[in-house]
């Protein structure tokens, strides 16, 4: 299952998202909002970076207007790795060498066409483990305030 959410600023493109899931048969639950009303970017990352740390779903995606915000807030929930993609590479680059948990998008940074091609290169690329596992224990390590600087 892959949790989807957003604020005001990504909602089109979160829809585009939603239709490319439903016609490619991937389940998904959408956590909101759900329409253009202003509202507060935190309640959603939230939402999706629990359900993503808690293992109620494979993967998320989040959108806002830069898809900033919505990193920052889902990036302090324990486990989550969320990054900003506004291009094709950092799409690929994000799964195979940070394990990114959660795909974030801008709505005023990048249009439908390119949210849709961003997802669906985040969703079927694989990490790559290998020495890119040693890198992410030191994140967690950094996490779990068990790092040491040597
Ligand atoms: O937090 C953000 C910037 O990193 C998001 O883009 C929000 O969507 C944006 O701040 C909302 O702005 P608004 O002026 O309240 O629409």
């Amino acid at each position: 299952m892959i949790a989807i959410g957003c604020d005001h600023g990504g909602l089109d493109i979160k829809n585009a998202v939603i239709e490319y899931l439903k016609k490619n048969g991937i389940e998904y639950k959408d956590y909101g909002c759900y329409t253009s009303e202003s509202v507060d970017y935190p309640k959603y990352a939230y939402k999706v970076a629990t359900a993503v740390a808690n293992k109620e779903a494979e993967l998320g995606i989040l959108c806002c207007g830069t898809g900033i915000g919505i990193s920052i807030a889902a990036n302090k929930v324990k486990g989550i790795r969320a990054a900003v993609v506004s291009n094709e590479f950092c799409a690929e680059m994000t799964r195979r060498h940070n394990d990114a948990n959660i795909l974030c998008m801008g709505g005023r940074v990048i249009n439908e066409e390119q949210a849709v091609k961003f997802a669906d290169i985040f969703l079927n690329t694989p990490f790559e483990g290998d020495r890119h596992n040693r890198r992410l224990d030191m994140v967690s390590a950094i996490e779990n305030g068990t790092y040491e600087d040597k």
